[in-house]
């Protein structure tokens, strides 16, 4: 075993420091009292039903401009008019990168392309802390993410419970068989699979392959990272995959509206106007 931390390792000691001094810049009370202002939310999980229902899929359309693995993915950055483009294009929800240091992303992002469109919006950050998931609801946040591999059983039990006391949805990530042995313990049915080793930065569609199968009764598999084009997407519904969390390579076209569009006519979608 190495001890040179992974990216991961290093995106999560980064976001510690981060919330220390958020803490000390906004009281937890503060927070508190914005999160319940907020509207309800817009209800994550349903919206990925109805468009199953109406196309066949369920996409998380991803919003970020750059990444650790590829660099700036998207200069030309306008989260508000991709937001609407990707509600355009047949995408079920959102999902908005609002890490600052290594992604490029910002809160006011979430916030642009959430008052753009109706589509439910994923908080894409790296939470190690309950104070996070607070702030996710503050900033209008329908769902959360909470990566297995970063957080204890009982980090997770705390933070899942939280979000799903606002009613927000919640995605458990995980990578291999033990990450989801722990996932499926929790209350949660989303179980978000990332085809990404967040250690070495290599995607592998293979893994979905080998643990979707692994999914018990009432979970339901999301496939995330490196899924390029419809013969990708066709090879996950083989499995029974039907939602998918896909970023870059939408990012990286012009028009993503389009992109999306053809991603889903060629994966075999339904009704698409
Ligand atoms: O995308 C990265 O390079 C990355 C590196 C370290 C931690 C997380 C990372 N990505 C976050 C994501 O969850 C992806 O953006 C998401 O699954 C979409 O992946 P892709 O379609 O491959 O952009």
């Amino acid at each position: 075993m190495s001890d040179t931390p992974t990216v991961l390792d290093r995106i999560c000691a980064e976001k510690r420091k981060q919330v220390a001094e958020l803490k000390g810049r906004r009281t937890i009370q503060e927070l508190l009292k914005r999160a319940e202002d907020q509207a309800p939310p817009r209800g994550f999980a349903l919206s990925m039903e109805h468009q199953i229902d109406k196309i066949g899929y369920g996409i998380i359309a991803e919003i970020k401009k750059a990444s650790p693995s590829a660099g700036v993915i998207r200069p030309n950055f306008q989260p508000a008019q991709l937001a609407r483009a990707y509600q355009r294009g047949g995408a079920a929800c959102l999902s908005v990168l609002t890490d600052q240091r290594f992604f490029q992303g910002s809160d006011a992002d979430l916030g642009a392309a959430r008052s753009a469109c109706d589509l439910p919006v994923l908080r894409k950050d790296f939470m190690i802390d309950p104070y996070q998931i607070v702030e996710a609801r503050a900033l209008g946040a329908d769902c959360v993410l909470l990566i297995v591999a970063a957080l204890t059983d009982a980090e997770l039990e705390q933070m899942e419970g939280i979000a799903l006391g606002y009613g927000m949805d919640v995605i458990l990530e995980v990578h291999d068989e033990a990450e989801m042995a722990r996932a499926v313990k929790l209350k949660s049915p989303l179980i978000g699979i990332n085809n990404r080793d967040l250690k070495i930065m290599k995607t592998d569609l293979a893994t979905s392959e080998r643990l979707v199968p692994l999914l018990p009764e009432g979970k339901i598999a999301i496939s995330e990272s490196g899924l390029e084009g419809p013969g990708d997407l066709k090879r996950m519904a083989a499995l029974g995959v039907r939602r998918f969390l896909i970023g870059e390579a939408l990012m990286r076209r012009t028009d993503v509206e389009q992109a999306l569009k053809v991603l889903l006519a060629g994966a075999g979608a339904t009704s698409l106007a």
